[in-house]
């Protein structure tokens, strides 16, 4: 692992140790993948403007989300069935982010439960992404079950009542292997096993679970339901932030689920200025999609993000190391980040602003 010093290394690396059932899944984006590569790309259109003689010899790139200190502002997003990448799975990535004074999001669909989960880092900050389902009493259970493991909010996803075609998973079919199952579900009530047995049918057997007749409602549903913090993940548009504030949303995540479900969206990057205009200060934004490198966190805070949030390199970290390997992860954006601070003359998180970023084309000066 010593050799591999950037997220980009750890990806190629995990490329030649997942399996193809794993590696398939992992990576794919919808259709035409075009939005998966823009998510990337548009990082790039965005230039750093740097500050001289600013006095950087001490540095403090903590912040604060939910009014709670974290290290530094990228955590761990949460990604289905991390044991296809690591026996450890959950309980290695979590360890990870803990030890890094991060966050760390458990997918509903885990391969780790969460009771599991929580064991593995009871004093690291833990949100629980909940996807809700036509069976309200199997949902109910999952809010009740992450109150009582100390999550400490429930990132709701919103862009998935179906989940998108992702060809190479179409082609080949996904098999969840024999020895893994998704942990959160009792055993036979949402018979897991089925989805090892027929390989082309675990995406429409979940499909068949997920309640597609969702509205904004059911975050009310939700705040009845629980004291926790919502954060509603999946918000492209600014109307729908508006939205989400106003049926008592805590947070709201520009995310496009990594490019996953619709494609030719907005890379994330691109849609985070206008949400984070009209939401105006009343709820932090966080931010997912192709943070690659500490300097699209850094692009990303510039542009009003509160934190950021990182899923497939993850999943290369686990790949390649295990809870070792996840650790590199979260050090590599640590340490990238914080020698864009020292050289862009940025002391502290709160002194990013919009001005340290410009998007390429915009003007004729910097
Ligand atoms: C393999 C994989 C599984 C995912 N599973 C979930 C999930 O269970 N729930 C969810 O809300 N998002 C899920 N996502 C989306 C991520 O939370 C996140 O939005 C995305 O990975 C961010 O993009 P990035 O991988 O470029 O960092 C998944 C993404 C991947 C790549
Ligand atoms: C086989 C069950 C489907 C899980 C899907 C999880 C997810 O959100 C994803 O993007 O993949």
């Amino acid at each position: 692992m010593d050799k591999l010093v950037c997220v980009k290394d750890f990806e190629e690396a995990a490329f030649r140790i997942l399996d193809n059932n794993a590696l398939q899944y992992y990576k794919s984006g919808a259709d035409d993948e075009l939005t998966l590569s823009d998510n990337k790309d548009a990082f790039k259109r965005w230039m750093i403007r740097p500050r001289m003689l600013r006095d950087v010899s001490k540095r403090n790139i903590s912040t604060t989300v939910l009014g709670k200190p974290v290290a530094f502002p990228l955590g761990v997003s949460p990604t289905a069935m991390q044991r296809l990448a690591h026996p450890d799975g959950e309980c290695a990535n979590v360890r990870a982010a803990a030890s890094m004074g991060t966050i760390y999001i458990l997918s509903t669909i885990s391969t780790s439960s969460l009771e599991e989960v929580a064991a593995a880092a009871p004093n690291g900050r833990k949100w629980f992404q909940l996807y809700v389902y036509k069976d309200r009493d199997l949902t109910a259970s999952l809010v009740k079950r992450a109150e009582k493991c100390g999550f400490e909010a429930l990132v709701f996803t919103v862009d998935a009542p179906y989940f998108g075609r992702r060809r190479a998973n179409l082609r080949d079919g996904f098999a969840l292997p024999p020895h893994l199952r998704l942990a959160n579900f009792p055993k036979g009530s949402e018979n897991s096993e089925a989805l090892g047995k027929d390989r082309h049918s675990a995406f429409a057997f979940h499909d068949a679970l997920l309640d597609q007749a969702l509205t904004w409602e059911d975050v009310h549903w939700l705040r009845k339901l629980t004291k926790l913090p919502i954060i509603v993940k999946g918000i492209l548009l600014p109307e729908d932030a508006e939205t989400a504030i106003q049926y008592g949303a805590t947070g709201v995540m520009v995310s496009n689920h990594g490019a996953r479900q619709l494609d030719t969206v907005a890379a994330t990057i691109d849609a985070l200025p206008g949400i984070v205009e009209r939401v105006a200060g009343r709820c932090e934004v966080y931010l997912d999609g192709g943070v690659s490198t500490g300097n699209d966190v850094y692009k990303a805070l510039a542009l009003g993000a509160k934190m950021v949030f990182a899923g497939r390199a993850l999943l290369w970290g686990l790949a390649v190391g295990g809870e070792q390997g996840a650790r590199k992860i979260l050090q590599i954006y640590r340490d990238e980040f914080d020698l864009t601070m020292a050289l862009t003359g940025t002391p502290n998180v709160d002194s990013l602003t919009r001005d340290c970023v410009r998007k390429y084309g915009m003007t004729s000066h910097l």
